[in-house]
């Protein structure tokens, strides 16, 4: 199986690849990122490529897609083992920190996107925020599939929920308010999670996103992140993820 995972940054790319083998990755240039290819010990034919995507919806759609794109154009297969070392994606994870709504994700805890979906993507109106559904283009939400969120919960222990991916972080308590007034599952918001989604589906590709909480949503208060302990809870998260996919029957959604 093969998984990409796209992070924001490097520091999130690098605590997901703490998670497996400390020998280096191999490393893949593909049209303006580079993939860190790892696997997880005595995983078979698991194997997880890591990329550093760019902070932002549009950046992760970009990158995301080159790496589906390449990796289509380059597919491969090892004639000792007859695995597939290249090829298309069977799963994208959108990983990173993320902020948490109050008190349902505290700082700290996973959150794993039932629904991922784009908070700010639509029109001010007289009425108040129109998403661009409304107005008749796109799409403002992806769900990925049910049966592998409930099994990667499972050995997370992740809360699952609506991950919101906004362009501008929250920073009151009345815009945190009023964006659990309209999305009132929402456990967490980040920046990239619907640009993967986006990508994902324009290739075929089921998608995930991961959060480890590293701040509230709510007022601007840099003393109060915890990026440190968001960082290793990502890392311990990715060290259980791989009997949960393993297990995954990607017909299953
Ligand atoms: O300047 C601030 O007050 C501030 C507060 C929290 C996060 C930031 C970032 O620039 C981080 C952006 C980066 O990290 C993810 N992230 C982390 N926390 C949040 C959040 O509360 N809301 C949205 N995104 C968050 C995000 O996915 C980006 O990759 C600045």
């Amino acid at each position: 199986m093969r998984v990409l995972v796209a992070t924001a940054v490097l520091v999130e790319r690098d605590a997901v690849a703490a998670a497996f083998a400390p020998s280096a990755a191999l490393e893949y240039a593909i049209p303006g990122a580079t993939l860190s290819r790892v696997a997880p010990v005595e995983s078979g034919p698991l194997v997880f490529d890591l990329l550093a995507a760019g902070v932002g919806p549009a950046a992760a759609a970009a990158a995301t897609a080159a790496a589906f794109t390449a990796a289509a154009l380059n597919e491969q297969t090892d004639e000792q083992t007859d695995d597939r070392t290249s090829g298309p994606y069977d799963l994208v994870v959108s990983a990173g920190i993320g902020g948490g709504f109050q008190p349902e994700a505290p700082v700290g805890s996973l959150v794993l996107a039932d629904e991922i979906t784009a908070a700010d993507l639509g029109a001010e109106t007289a009425d108040g925020f129109v998403p661009v559904t409304e107005l008749g283009f796109g799409a403002v939400t992806h769900r990925p599939p049910e049966s592998l969120v409930r099994a990667v919960a499972a050995v997370t222990g992740a809360r699952t929920g609506a991950v919101l991916t906004v362009n501008t972080v929250t920073g009151s308590a009345e815009r945190a308010a009023e964006l659990r007034r309209r999305h009132p599952r929402a456990l967490a918001e980040a920046m990239e999670g619907f640009g993967v989604a986006e990508a994902a589906t324009a290739h075929g590709v089921p998608v995930l996103e991961l959060r480890a909480v590293s701040n509230p949503v709510g007022p601007r208060d840099r003393a109060a992140w915890r990026i440190g302990d968001a960082l290793a809870a990502l890392t311990g998260a990715f060290g259980k993820l791989a009997p949960a996919l393993e297990s995954w029957n990607p017909h299953d959604r």
